[in-house]
């Protein structure tokens, strides 16, 4: 069952969701039941591997109908006879070797194998975040403390967090490197609170090297986890400990962030994650599609097919990837080369949904600027040419890239009738064809507003 799985869920989901749990045994009524590590881990598992779990059980001629997970403690641990064999490895950073009787409050959250650096495409809107994650992953001497990583979603934040905790358990295996989000540092601190082990909780969190707490906006608004993790934070920097925060903004950006954690955040070094421009995302594709290649070394990729999907599906990188997965598990599916009409028909809705939304606001200020002329007279009634033209592409531009009808385009250009509209839109039409002055224009604004 093991191979099987394993190969079902894949090496690393298996090695860094599976191999941590026990099986504890089935209970009346069908329900197997497995020890876990933390809530986090068998809520993960729950979600996402378990209707493959229950049938793989099933399959094996048990009775079992249900799935149950436990954080495991001396009570529920089973007894040695029924135990499954331990796994080897656990994909999480060592737990403080100092206290292990206390270490059920410190475990951090599992690492993704496929978060590497390798594995971490490169680009102008990364290669500074990029940089500073691999100066901290060597280990050497704190520079810079705290490393603030932000940016929007899917952005790659959490991808470079466990590179480096990845990076440093070989560098250096000699620290003690503790990754985790900090919503569970929040659990952590009220399972300290509520069990009255307040004492190991600090001693335990001030014990490791290498402290690493993901999205920590979360804490925004939460009195005493701010207060705490103030106190863990300056107790680790003063001890030269490297701390490294990821949030999906800047610090000054955080509402509800007490000023004394504000401006600490800010005291080493803040690097931003930009959104991803067209290249980066094509070379995040060709790198996800080699390893699709060897998971599908027969399906045919047409050429272009990336290029459109990196220019169309720009929100962010865990779109992308989901897109380009659906792709070669449908292609697969039903034995057939990816086209572009393929791509079109499976991915409408994702495509559909990440067409980003142009305003007219937006294409009447874009044009206004890039023929030097007020933003008024572009809207105004004055018929001069120099206002007249800019305008009609403006409605053109209004015609095409929005989903506006013309009576909205031309009651949003002064009150214009619908007529006035399409005549200008026709004009350019014409205009485009005839006039290349015109024709790159309109080219060069759409670009700029598809951007
Ligand atoms: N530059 C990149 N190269 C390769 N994969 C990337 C890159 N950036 C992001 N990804 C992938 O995109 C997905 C989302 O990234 P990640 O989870 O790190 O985002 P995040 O910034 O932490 O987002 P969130 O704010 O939602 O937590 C992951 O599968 C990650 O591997």
């Amino acid at each position: 069952m093991q191979s099987q799985l394993s190969s079902t869920i894949g090496e690393n989901n298996y090695k860094t969701w599976i191999e941590p749990m026990e099986f504890h045994g089935v209970e009346p009524g069908g329900v197997a039941v497995f020890n876990v590590p933390t809530n986090f881990i068998g809520t993960y598992v729950s979600q996402n591997f378990g209707d493959i779990l229950l049938a793989k059980l099933s399959g094996m001629d048990t009775d079992v109908r249900r799935l149950k997970f436990q954080v495991a403690n001396a009570d529920t641990r089973p007894a040695p006879a029924q135990q499954q064999p331990r796994p080897a490895a656990q994909a999480q950073p060592a737990p403080a070797a100092a206290a292990p009787a206390n270490s059920d409050l410190l475990p951090g959250a599992p690492l993704d194998g496929r978060f590497t650096f390798d594995s971490f495409v490169v680009g102008k809107p990364n290669e500074l975040a990029h940089a500073a994650a691999k100066r901290v992953a060597e280990g050497g001497q704190v520079t810079f403390n705290p490393l603030f990583l932000y940016g929007g979603v899917g952005l790659g934040k959490t991808h470079l967090m466990h590179a480096i905790a990845w990076d440093l358990r070989n560098n250096r295996p000699d620290l003690n490197v503790l990754y985790l989000s900090a919503e569970q540092f929040m659990y952590r601190f009220v399972q300290a609170l509520r069990e009255r082990r307040m004492m190991d909780f600090k001693e335990l969190f001030r014990s490791v090297d290498v402290l690493m707490v993901d999205d920590v906006q979360f804490i925004a608004g939460k009195d005493s986890t701010q207060e705490e993790f103030f106190h863990t934070f300056n107790a680790l920097v003063d001890q030269n400990k490297q701390i490294i925060i990821s949030a999906d903004r800047a610090p000054d950006e955080i509402k509800d962030l007490e000023n004394r954690i504000r401006s600490r955040l800010q005291s080493g070094l803040v690097v931003d994650l930009h959104p991803t421009d067209y290249e980066l995302r094509l070379g995040i594709l060709q790198s996800k599609v080699q390893n699709y290649r060897e998971q599908y070394p027969a399906l045919q990729l047409d050429d272009g097919i990336l290029e459109f999907l990196a220019h169309r599906i720009s929100t962010n990188v865990r779109v992308l990837e989901g897109a380009l997965t659906r792709l070669f598990a449908f292609a697969s599916l039903v034995g057939q080369p990816i086209t572009m009409e393929l791509t079109q028909d499976c991915l409408a809705d994702v495509l559909r949904a990440s067409d980003r939304k142009i305003s007219i606001e937006e294409i009447q200020r874009k044009v206004a600027e890039h023929y030097h002329i007020r933003l008024s007279d572009l809207i105004g009634p004055k018929r001069v040419r120099n206002f007249a033209r800019p305008r009609q592409v403006a409605m053109y531009l209004c015609k095409q890239l929005t989903a506006r009808s013309l009576p909205e385009i031309g009651r949003r250009f002064g009150g214009r009738d619908h007529t006035t509209v399409m005549h200008g839109v026709k004009r350019i039409e014409e205009l485009r064809t005839q006039d290349s002055q015109i024709a790159d224009d309109v080219e060069l604004l759409r670009r700029a507003l598809e951007a």
